[in-house]
């Protein structure tokens, strides 16, 4: 995996917004594309030009910032959804269409030849107008193998740059992705694009699985919002390529818990405080022998530091806390207590905090230490 260097291309604005009860107006559209091109993700998905009115505006308010990210439109295999990208100044268009049976009797008549009609007819018309093409292969993870190979190979042969694989349905684990993804890139020349979903909790794994097998380019989303369980989510991408495959990404990672707190409010949907890298819990320790460690060395229960993903470390008293912590906390309150003290303030924490449901704010613990 040395020197490879992975394209983050997030769908927040698209995939992300697709998410049920979620709808961002046009101010938050850019701030939150403002706020992903200065952190320097590669590329943004910026919406769906052909829905037009709001969705249109947002696009075409994003494509005149002059960002840095590339700005894609998602598009159908229809001539006239690729001609609404280019009314909103857009010069990259993903094109998708369906690529497993299931799909495609669903959409294009049963017929895989009318995919590869009206896929390459849409690659013509974005080609000729000078468009960049990338494609996308929806539910690319259930479709015939060889049925995908020849879609993959014919967009490349028509001019697309990249192909989306899409675990549509989040179907696949991290082992069949490699498998999968390594045929495709084994067969083409052209970037492998990531794109998972979390229907049994996959989204991350089987990205990092689709890099492993060569992929290039990878989806995210903002929190890991999108349709049903979501997608991958950005932060989770960025901080597991650094830190479990030691592949950088040139992304500002100590601006992460900004920028899932800006689309937390944009959706309005909190985060989940276990949610991994930007959850309020993940830097927090309660736990007796956990807040032991941590006082002797944080890396005996943090991967990596709070501050490499813009959080601080939080020690809190509550139900399952012990002496060390307490005493350490209470000293920095200048108050020192005997052994026996120390085990009765401990055990009116406990019952405290399985009365109130939660730990305890330095107010309460205070309250709790016998006065002399
Ligand atoms: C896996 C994914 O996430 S795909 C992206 C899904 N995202 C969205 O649907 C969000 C935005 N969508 C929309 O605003 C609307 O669905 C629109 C504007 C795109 C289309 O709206 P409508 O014209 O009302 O059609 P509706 O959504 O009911 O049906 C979808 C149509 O697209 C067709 N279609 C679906 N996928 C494709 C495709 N890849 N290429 C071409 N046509 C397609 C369907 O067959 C159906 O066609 P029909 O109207 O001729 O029967
Ligand atoms: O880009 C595509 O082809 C479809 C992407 C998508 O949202 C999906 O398959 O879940």
């Amino acid at each position: 995996m040395n020197n490879v260097v992975i394209h983050i291309n997030d769908t927040t604005l698209r995939d992300g917004e697709q998410a049920a009860g979620i709808a961002f107006n046009v101010e938050e559209k850019i701030a939150i594309a403002s706020l992903l091109d200065s952190i320097g993700v590669h590329e943004l998905e910026v919406g769906i030009p052909a829905m037009g009115h709001e969705e249109a505006e947002s696009i075409t308010r994003i494509a005149k910032l002059g960002l840095n990210a590339k700005l894609l439109g998602w598009n159908r295999a229809n001539l006239s959804d690729i001609q609404a990208s280019i009314d909103c100044g857009l010069d990259r268009v993903h094109v998708s269409v369906p690529v497993s049976d299931i799909q495609i009797a669903a959409k294009f008549k049963g017929q895989r030849q009318l995919v590869l009609d009206k896929l390459r007819d849409a690659i013509n018309f974005a080609c000729d107008r000078g468009l960049s093409v990338s494609v996308g292969g929806e539910d690319s993870s259930r479709a015939d193998e060889s049925f995908l190979l020849e879609v993959a190979q014919s967009a490349q042969e028509w001019g697309a740059f990249r192909f989306r694989f899409c675990d549509t349905v989040g179907i696949l684990d991290p082992t069949t992705t490699y498998k999968k993804v390594s045929h495709l890139v084994s067969h083409l020349s052209i970037v492998i694009e990531m794109h998972t979903h979390d229907d049994f909790g996959m989204a991350l794994a089987n990205t990092l699985a689709g890099v492993k097998a060569g992929a290039i380019s990878v989806n995210t989303t903002v929190n890991g919002i999108g349709e049903r369980a979501g997608n991958a989510p950005l932060e989770e991408v960025v901080m597991g390529l650094k830190y479990l495959y030691d592949i950088p990404t040139g992304i500002d990672t100590k601006r992460l818990v900004e920028v899932s707190r800006l689309v937390s409010k944009a959706t309005n949907f909190p985060v989940l405080p276990w949610k991994a890298i930007v959850g309020e819990n993940t830097f927090a320790h309660e736990s007796g022998i956990h807040a032991h460690g941590v006082l002797q060395n944080p890396i005996t229960y943090e991967p990596f530091a709070p501050e490499d993903v813009g959080w601080e470390r939080r020690l809190v008293v509550g139900k399952h806390s012990g002496r060390h912590l307490l005493l350490s906390v209470l000293e920095q309150h200048g108050i020192t207590l005997g052994q026996a003290e120390i085990q009765s303030v401990l055990d009116a924490v406990r019952h405290q905090s399985v009365k109130t449901k939660r730990s305890l704010t330095v107010e309460e613990l205070l309250s709790l230490v016998p006065q002399r």
